[in-house]
């Protein structure tokens, strides 16, 4: 997942990008980028690191003009470490186009092949995001050359688009001259939403973002999601325009988004982040008492941050008291979105401390949102047992994660898992825990939709079953042989 967004204001817009990245920060920290148009000229900025790091106030002064988007980048192709993957990636025909994505595409070794055969294009990175620019350019550049480009061309190529590309896609992407294109894949895995303000002139200015926050946090409504297999275009006047772009779209958001990624006062497809997660606490807690005969804990504590609505409930439904024994280091980031795993190992000890008085002596009951390679449950246990937990029951409010995920989060191969061909025991023995329940499958699904008229998810990491039909074992194992982990 990266955090995304795109702005058509009525004033200067660098600012305002970087505003909303910050705000989609815990989306991606290992690249920043912004662009903006300003007439037929593009200006374009990245650079490693979060926002905060990557950009200085020579390189805000750059970005000239009232339209512009950004991109916070969590590698999920290619390398995280190479500047030249940060996004936004530009290709100079037709018009000028730079583009900002979400996601993951699943079909990139035949874009590879079908660009260098088909297009005559080059591509010079791992990025498939790379590949996406080109295959839109490609796409345009074909059908400008039958007149001038309307939004009706721009949709006609996002149908195309559609065709050749797979997998997972929230887009955003500039045209020199003529304004910003948002559209979504056909299964609305990554989200998308729209926002609207009005500026003191009386126009009305638009944002497209990953999440709602980022739109409350700037002083723009939520009018809606991004529909799947819809495009939106936005003229620099701020005249809008949207079109289906896609015959058959069917609305599965990735589950992981509320378990995990998304901030929790974010609304994505009409689901409340934070609802669903207490809803996951209530879910879970009654999966615990099935299993842990009462009077065993005293005590139910989050594992900062992602975990807290979730842990709260678990101790409001079950009765017991909810404490706080783990102290975060505010200044180092998501540990699971970091790029490689003695990072991410050492990271867990310098963000996370334990609170000996509050654990000595006692039956602990820890919640997680998810344990993906068991690099934060392990390191917690072991902090637990270090300063004197009488017991240790470890739970979570997602269920095992036993799949590779190939939509745009960096778990691609089962090896890594640590739920992945082993039992739950099994897995209990692996973090070193006294006892572990898992969130139920059913569950998740119930606890994310309920009241929502979504009809359905991606749950693959926990079901493996992919919903783009096109994720076969042999896909499988060469994401796994080549793909970062
Ligand atoms: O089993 P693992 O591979 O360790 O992955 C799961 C852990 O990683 C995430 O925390 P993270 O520190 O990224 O973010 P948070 O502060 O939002 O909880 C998540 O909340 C779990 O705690
Ligand atoms: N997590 C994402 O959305 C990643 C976008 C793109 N696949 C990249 O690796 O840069
Ligand atoms: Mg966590």
């Amino acid at each position: 997942m990266c955090g995304i967004v795109g702005i058509v204001s009525d004033s200067s817009v660098n600012q305002q990008v970087y505003d909303a990245l910050a705000l989609l920060q815990h989306r991606g920290q290992d690249s920043t980028g912004i662009a903006t148009a300003e007439g037929r000229s593009i200006h374009v900025r990245k650079a490693k690191g979060q926002v905060r790091e990557a950009f200085r106030t020579r390189d805000m002064r750059s970005l000239l003009g009232d339209i512009g988007l950004g991109h916070v980048r969590y590698a999920t192709k290619g390398e995280a470490e190479n500047e030249l993957e940060a996004q936004p990636f530009y290709v100079n025909a037709p018009y000028g186009i730079v583009l900002v994505h979400n996601g993951n595409l699943t079909n990139s070794r035949e874009l590879e092949r079908e660009l260098a055969t088909v297009d005559h294009r080059h591509v010079n990175t791992g990025s498939d995001t790379e590949m996406l620019v080109n295959v839109l350019g490609s796409e345009l550049q074909t059908l400008v050359a039958a007149g001038d480009l309307d939004a009706d061309r721009v949709f006609q190529a996002v149908r195309r688009v559609h065709e050749r590309i797979r997998g997972s896609y929230g887009v955003i992407a500039l045209i020199a001259g003529h304004g910003m294109l948002a559209f979504r894949d056909p299964f609305g895995i990554r989200p998308l939403v729209l926002g609207s303000r009005t500026a003191e002139s009386g126009r009305t200015e638009w944002m497209v973002a990953s999440e709602s926050v980022a739109l409350t946090g700037s002083g723009f409504t939520l009018e809606r999601d991004v529909a799947p297999g819809e495009a939106i275009f936005i003229a620099p006047d701020g005249a809008i325009t949207s079109a289906m772009t896609h015959d058959s779209p069917v609305l599965m958001p990735c589950s992981f988004e509320y378990v995990y990624l998304a901030r929790p006062d974010s609304v994505m497809n009409g689901i409340n982040v934070y609802e669903s997660r207490l809803r996951m606490g209530e879910r879970l807690a009654d999966t615990i008492a099935k299993y842990t005969p009462s009077g065993a804990i005293d005590v139910v504590m989050p594992i900062p941050d992602s975990s807290r609505p979730a842990a709260m409930e678990v101790a409001r439904r079950l009765g017991i008291e909810y404490r706080e024994g783990f102290y975060k280091n505010r200044y180092v980031g998501r540990t699971f979105i970091m790029p490689g795993q003695a990072t991410r190992k050492k990271s867990v000890r310098q963000k996370l401390n334990a609170l000996e008085s509050e654990f000595r002596g006692k039956n602990v009951l820890v919640v997680d949102d998810s344990i993906v390679r068991g690099t934060t449950s392990r390191e917690i246990v072991e902090m637990m047992r270090s300063v004197g937990t009488a017991n240790v029951t470890f739970t979570s409010a997602a269920p095992p994660v036993r799949y590779p995920h190939v939509y745009g989060i960096n778990m691609p191969s089962r090896a890594e898992l640590i739920a992945s061909g082993r039992t739950i025991p099994e897995v209990n023995a692996a973090l070193g825990s006294d006892f572990l329940v898992y969130q139920e499958v059913d569950d998740l699904q119930r606890a994310i939709l309920d009241g929502s008229d979504v009809q359905g998810l991606d749950m693959s990491c926990f079901t493996g079953e992919y919903i783009t039909g096109d994720v076969t074992d042999e896909y499988l194992e060469w994401v796994e042989r080549t793909q970062l982990s």
